[in-house]
């Protein structure tokens, strides 16, 4: 069944992925203008939505605002009352209501781990468990509900757990199609056989998730998997654009970026704001003699104003770097005296050393 013809199914073909800490307003709202369909929150905690006033007020901020639709609210937990409550708080602002069991990444792993969520569902003992979650939520909200899996061990038995969470009534399924002891978390090839035989073993979509570093890595993905929706998570973030098939200056971009932080003031912390620029900037630039004085200045900016500031400088490191011979040359540019207004600026707020 194709997404369009199923009632309430966004358009599931390029889709950005949760990530905690980066899927902040901003970053949603600039993704959409470069031909993303669908994109995720962060993953949620249900706790929190309920009982943490602050917590429950920072995320809803602007979410599903009509710029910021479609978009899928991902909650995790292992109550499924109590995600239950929690998604009732948010339906009306979202599109769908997903279910984390993939999460497997820096300190979080630990708190999913010690919790008992995300990807320490995938055993088969927690499978009921993860089946009244999705019935629950099928059976009380308004909004389409969808799950996102890694693989299970053995990766034949995703296909058995999807298909239990399509009787429950996911109406699309996503599969990061690499194991939770995958070694170094997010690395390695995602194993998109998995992704294809889920395809034929579901009536309802499958969105392939892993690994997609290129536009052509999209196409590739598609064309093996048998056409549907990709996610992209961490090209995303050093890339924006990926889904347009462009590869944006990375100073614009992060401009851009800026901007949306700028008309909508609060919906991401400074950090979350530093880190994407990193990123943005890393994408093209990381191997750049200047990126780790770069990368140290801005985690000392604490205003818009400073990172913007910051952004001159950059530029200019980048125009010497493109007009001298060799990568070197940009640092003994930078060590001749020349001065420039942008790096006076930057010394008096002690950004640079
Ligand atoms: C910074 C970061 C945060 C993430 N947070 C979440 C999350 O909140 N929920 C989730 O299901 N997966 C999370 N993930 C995993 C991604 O959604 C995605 O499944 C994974 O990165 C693989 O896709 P990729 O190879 O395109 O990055 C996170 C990944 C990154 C890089």
């Amino acid at each position: 069944m194709s997404t369009e013809s199923r009632t309430g199914v966004p358009s599931l073909s390029n889709v950005a992925a949760p990530m905690v800490n980066q899927s902040d307003l901003p970053f949603r709202l600039l993704v959409r203008r470069y031909k993303t369909s669908l994109v995720y929150t962060q993953m949620l905690l249900p706790e929190k939505i309920l009982n943490d006033k602050d917590y429950l007020d920072f995320h809803l901020r602007g979410l599903g605002e009509p710029e910021d639709r479609p978009v899928v609210v991902q909650l995790c937990g292992n109550d499924p009352e109590m995600v239950v409550r929690a998604a009732r708080k948010l339906q009306t602002r979202c599109d769908a209501i997903g279910v984390c069991t993939d999460l497997n990444l820096g300190c979080p792993q630990e708190a999913a781990r010690d919790a008992h969520y995300g990807a320490y569902l995938l055993g088969q003992k927690d499978w009921p468990l993860v089946e009244g979650i999705v019935s629950a939520m099928s059976n009380s909200l308004t909004v389409p509900v969808t799950a996102k899996l890694r693989l299970c061990q053995p990766a034949s038995a995703s296909v058995h757990l999807a298909q239990r969470l399509e009787h429950a009534g996911a109406s699309w399924i996503t599969l990061h199609a690499r194991t939770v002891s995958a070694r170094r978390r997010r690395q390695g090839a995602a194993d998109l056989e998995q992704v294809k035989l889920l395809k034929e073993a579901l009536s309802v979509p499958v969105v392939s998730n892993g690994n997609v570093r290129t536009w052509a890595d999209v196409e590739q993905n598609r064309a093996y998997t048998g056409g549907g929706g990709i996610m992209v998570g961490e090209t995303l973030l050093g890339n924006p654009c990926l889904f347009a098939n462009t590869v944006p200056d990375p100073v614009s971009i992060s401009r851009e970026y800026i901007d949306i932080c700028r008309e909508r003031p609060d919906t991401a912390t400074m950090q979350t704001i530093q880190t994407h620029v990193r990123h943005f900037i890393d994408h093209q630039c990381g191997r750049r003699p200047w990126f780790n004085k770069f990368r140290a200045a801005l985690t000392r900016c604490q205003t818009l104003d400073n990172i913007e500031d910051l952004l001159k400088k950059v530029q200019i490191w980048r125009g010497r770097h493109v007009l001298s011979e060799s990568p070197n040359d940009a640092e003994k540019d930078d060590e001749d005296g020349t001065r420039d207004p942008a790096e006076e600026v930057l010394e008096s707020l002690s950004l640079l050393q």
